[in-house]
Order: C-alpha cells, then sequence, then structure tokens
C-alpha cells in the first residue's frame, strides 16, 4: 500500500452506483484505486441490474442510508482524495454536497455519471441543476465526457473552440480543473478534425483527445493518446476518475494525477481487446500494472511512448 509522507496508508474514498456486471460504478473504482496501491472505502448511492449489454434496472438508496454509510467510513477511516460517480437523483446528490460540505477538505472529483454507453439514465433530468450548483462548486477537479460537458452548459459541442468554451463555463460553476474527456468524439458529436495540426495529432477519429482546463493559469493542456479500435470501453470514465482520485490520494498534483490516469486508461483499454468478458461492451482490464513511472514522485507525465502531451 501507498503510504503517505506521514506514514498513513494513502485513502480514496468513492460515492457511487453499483454496477452488477464490475466494469463501471463502484466495482470499478474499487479495482482501480486498489490497483494504485490506495486503500479504498465506498459509498454507494444506487444499485444497477447491469451487465455488458446494458442496465436492466435501477434501485436508489435513500439519501439518510447514503449519510450512514458517509458519516461511517469519514468518523473512523477517513480519506485523502474523494470522487462521485452515479449520484441518480437531487436528493442523493443535496446529502452528498450538504456532506462534503460539512465534514470534508480533501480533493473532490466530480464524474458528472449522466447516461451510460447504451443509453440507460444514471441520472434523473430534474437533477442536473442540483449537480450543477450544489455538487460542482465544491469539486477540485471535474471530469465531464462530451454529452454531459454539453448537458452542464446547454449548448452543442462541435468545435475545439466549443470545447474552449464549455471547459472555461463548466469551471465558473466553481471548479479550478475541467477535463473534457474525448472519449466519444467520433460518434455523439462532429469535432473537426486536423484542425490545428497537420501531423493529425488533433484527428478526432484516431486519437482520444481530453481538454484539461485549469482555471487559475486560464491554461489549456491536450492529453492525446491513439483511440484504441474496441468495443470493450464499459466503464472507462469511472476507471479515469477513479485512477485520477487515487493519485490524488497518494500525493501526486491535479496534472500529474489526471496526467497518469490518462496513461492508465489507455492501456486498460488496450489490455482488454484481448479478453472476452460479457458479449456486448466489454469492460476495461484494471490488472494493468502500474509502471514504476506513475509514481508521483517521479513526477513524469509521458509515460508511455505513443502517448502525447501537449500545451497549447
Ligand atoms: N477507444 C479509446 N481509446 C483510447 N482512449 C479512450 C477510448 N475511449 C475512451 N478513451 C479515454 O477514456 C477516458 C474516458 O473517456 P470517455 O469514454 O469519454 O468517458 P465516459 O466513460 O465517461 O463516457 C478518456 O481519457 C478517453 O480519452
Ligand atoms: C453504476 C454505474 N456508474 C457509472 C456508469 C457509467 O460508467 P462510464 O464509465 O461512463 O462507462 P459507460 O457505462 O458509459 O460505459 C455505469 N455504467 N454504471
Amino acid at each position: 500500500m501507498f503510504r503517505q509522507p506521514s506514514g498513513h496508508v494513502a485513502r480514496a474514498l468513492t460515492i457511487a452506483g453499483s454496477d452488477s456486471g464490475g466494469g463501471a460504478g463502484i466495482q470499478a473504482d474499487l479495482k482501480t484505486i486498489h490497483q494504485f496501491g490506495v486503500y479504498a472505502l465506498s459509498v454507494v448511492t444506487a444499485l444497477t441490474a447491469q451487465n455488458t449489454r446494458g442496465v436492466q434496472a435501477i434501485y436508489d438508496v435513500s439519501p439518510e442510508f447514503v449519510r450512514a454509510q458517509l458519516s461511517s467510513v469519514y468518523d473512523d477511516i477517513g480519506m485523502d482524495a474523494i470522487k462521485t460517480g452515479m449520484l441518480s437523483s437531487t436528493s442523493i446528490i443535496r446529502e452528498v454536497a450538504s456532506f462534503l460540505r460539512e465534514n470534508v477538505t480533501s480533493p473532490v472529483v466530480v464524474d458528472p455519471v449522466m447516461v451510460a454507453k447504451g443509453g440507460a439514465p444514471l441520472l434523473q433530468s430534474d437533477a442536473v441543476e442540483a449537480l450543477k450548483h450544489q455538487l460542482l462548486p465544491l469539486a477540485s477537479i471535474v471530469t465531464p465526457n462530451l454529452p454531459e460537458a454539453e448537458v452542464i452548459c446547454g449548448y452543442p459541442l462541435h468545435s475545439w473552440e466549443d470545447c474552449h468554451r464549455a471547459a472555461r463555463d463548466i469551471a465558473s460553476l466553481g471548479t479550478n480543473l475541467v477535463v473534457i474527456k474525448g472519449g466519444h468524439v467520433p460518434t455523439s458529436v462532429t469535432i473537426e478534425t486536423n484542425q490545428k495540426s497537420s501531423s493529425g495529432l488533433y484527428d478526432a477519429s484516431a486519437f482520444a483527445t481530453d481538454i484539461v482546463y485549469q482555471k487559475d493559469t486560464d491554461k489549456f493542456t491536450y492529453l492525446v493518446t491513439p483511440r484504441v479500435d474496441s468495443q470493450k470501453t464499459h466503464g472507462t470514465g469511472c476507471t479515469y476518475s477513479a485512477a485520477i482520485t487515487a493519485l490524488l490520494a497518494s500525493g501526486a498534483s491535479s496534472l500529474a494525477s489526471i496526467a497518469g490516469a490518462k496513461a492508465f486508461v489507455y492501456e486498460a483499454i488496450s489490455r482488454a481487446r484481448t479478453w472476452d468478458v460479457g458479449h456486448g461492451h466489454g469492460p476495461t482490464d484494471h490488472s494493468t500494472p502500474i509502471p514504476q513511472a506513475y509514481w508521483p514522485q517521479v513526477g513524469k507525465f509521458n509515460v508511455y511512448q505513443d502517448t502525447e502531451w501537449r500545451v497549447v
């Protein structure tokens, strides 16, 4: 287990829904956090009957029981970083936000989960306002995919300039760092390809490009890996935000955590190409080894030869 400089084991909490299929949600988070050598805690907000083919049923935990779980882990164990995933309803968001506001000083990563890849809604539509105005102001890092960024901003994203505007608008709700994830580019929105580079670095069909916006410096960083040609991408967003949270818990800076998580999720998708879990959109491989170079004290961003980092 990774130890903080103070000597205690690094601890990360996920507040999210359960995916019975094990590829996304709480299960993806626990596997990922553990893989990073960080002690994983969980508060379950909803149960989903889910597999690689889709979501068959959803059962929300009561807000009171969500608070009971939060109190249990906070009072006894504590946490060095927190992530939120599927929160399902306005009342659960309110409960989580009020607990975080009253008790927590650790960094909070908000993955604003709204819809599963198969199309099942994981956030009730009337809960978007609570997400925006109660939870996002408490976040250190917010990680929307493109459709989620569109819902939060209320306008479509068709270009890199649109994404820059969206990142600034989301940051204006309170957080310092916004990561607009590029996994959905070819199917959900039309991003102009090869817009900025003749090398094809920004060709949306060939690369998975995440745009990181830092409000305090007003700077954009593009994190780019090759796009893996695979259907086994169930749970990529959960895995990514859980890896960010694990790295934050072990003391990495925000940017190093995002960059390390990006490299991890790329490798987890790549390794999953050769396995056969389920009959639909399979999960990523959370058992992906963490190379020494990931560890924050090494401080390297470009840990893979074919991972490109660009600051624009
Ligand atoms: N086919 C892929 N190849 C490489 N990286 C991918 C692929 N699909 C998603 N990613 C990466 O996985 C992470 C999660 O992104 P995304 O799939 O957009 O999130 P979500 O699961 O929330 O929709 C991002 O870093 C994204 O760039
Ligand atoms: C319980 C639960 N939480 C979150 C998700 C969404 O996960 P995500 O990483 O966005 O991956 P996809 O479902 O979109 O593949 C989920 N499905 N279930």
